[in-house]
């Protein structure tokens, strides 16, 4: 085959399979609305677990950071692109979450590659839970590095597969929320295999930050383990993009050395890193946010429970309905959208095969109301989810 029959090869088969993905033209943003061809929906498919996105006062600060600084950073890291914006945001997240240093990166996709490539070597094993994000997989899959998957938040298994590990240097992988499930990992006891065969824990808490734990500081803090790296991310909970490592001061100056996404790829832009500050101090102060967020999320709970609708185990402001097969999936979220509703049909290969499903995220900005609406539009399609 050419790259041509390659190709439409390639889009045939997605299609026959009901996974054939495209991209909406949203005319606003993604926040608690949202505009497509000129028609307003209720939005149940943003990460702005927080509502953040819109804040005036992160609005503000990125505002003022682009009169400042302009409006990009020109550079990697290592030239001119690092400023003293970059330098107090990277301070105040190291303080805020406990390490001796954060470093940024341009995304947290980035992050967790550079992670990987950067300290896992031949001869070295990585110990994945089954269902970590593609950024991790990815990096793993790729990585010459040995990748061994534990099934989903099991100690146990973890347990067996670091006992019969190889000589190198181990690395367990892991998430603080996970993404398509919203569920949370046993991060002590992860912590603990992990310490015990020597191995380094790398939680990605992309989900969790801003949303657990004292002052929003994550999954980590909520359940007191400090894993030797966290990688948080800003795309969700701070209502922008970006993410950070967190470590000790030797792992920091190591990767300075030998992250290549961090070497040779431009730095955020100044403006975006005074934004993430202003978003950081409102993560902080946003007990009120998190407790809005909390009671949304168990007002849909019930309101699912009531449908007769399987609940997964979920306290996070991802609550996914598992449907099933992807036409019905998709055909659900179809229906949802002609009542006002936005929700995205997650499908394979995002999700195991045979686990389509609605995945609901939930947002401080949503009042009662919405959730009453969303479960209203649920309620009349009950012919799909039965
Ligand atoms: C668990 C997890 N890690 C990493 C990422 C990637 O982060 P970013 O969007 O900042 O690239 C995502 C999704 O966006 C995610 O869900």
């Amino acid at each position: 085959m050419n790259f041509q029959q390659h190709i439409e090869h390639a889009l045939a088969e997605r299609r026959s399979a009901g996974a054939y993905r495209s991209r909406i033209v949203s005319e606003t943003g993604s926040g608690r609305e949202i505009l497509v061809n000129g028609r307003s929906y209720l939005n149940f498919s943003s990460n702005d677990y927080l509502g953040l996105s819109r804040d005036k006062s992160v609005i503000n600060a990125w505002q003022q950071g682009a009169e400042r600084y302009g409006v990009g950073s020109a550079g990697s890291g290592h030239v001119t692109g690092f400023t003293t914006a970059h330098a107090e945001l990277e301070q105040q997240l190291a303080a805020w979450l406990g390490y001796p240093r954060a470093l940024l990166f341009i995304s947290g996709y980035a992050a967790n590659q550079a992670v990987i490539a950067a300290l896992m070597q031949k001869g070295d094993s990585i110990f994945a839970d089954k269902l970590s994000h593609a950024s991790l997989m990815e990096a793993s899959i790729q990585s010459p590095a040995t990748l061994r998957r534990f099934q989903h938040n099991q100690p146990d298994s973890l347990e067996k597969l670091l006992n019969s590990g190889g000589e190198g240097r181990a690395l367990v992988v892991t998430e603080g929320v996970f993404s398509m499930d919203g569920d949370s990992a046993p991060l002590a006891d992860l912590h603990q295999q992990s310490q015990r065969a020597g191995a380094w824990l790398m939680v990605d808490d992309a989900h969790g930050i801003g949303v657990y734990g004292e002052q929003g500081r994550g999954t980590c803090d909520a359940q007191k383990v400090k894993p030797e790296l966290l990688v948080v991310t800003f795309g969700k909970a701070f209502g922008l993009s970006g993410a950070a490592v967190l470590c000790s001061e030797s792992v920091a100056e190591y990767f300075i050395q030998f992250a290549r996404h961090l070497i040779y790829s431009t730095s955020m832009p100044p403006a975006q890193a005074c934004a993430l500050t202003a978003a950081l101090r409102r993560v902080r102060e946003g007990d009120e946010l998190r407790s809005q967020l909390n009671h949304n999320v168990l007002q849909l709970r019930q309101g699912l429970n009531d449908l007769g609708l399987t609940l997964m185990e979920s306290s996070s402001a991802i609550q996914p309905v598992i449907i099933g097969e992807n036409q019905a999936a998709l055909d659900l979220a179809q229906q949802l959208r002609e009542q006002g509703i936005w929700a995205s049909a997650i499908r394979p290969p995002t999700v195991p095969p045979g686990t389509a499903r609605l995945r609901i995220t939930l947002s401080a900005a949503h009042s009662a109301q919405d959730i009453n609406r969303l479960l209203e539009a649920l309620h009349a399609t009950a012919h799909i989810l039965r």
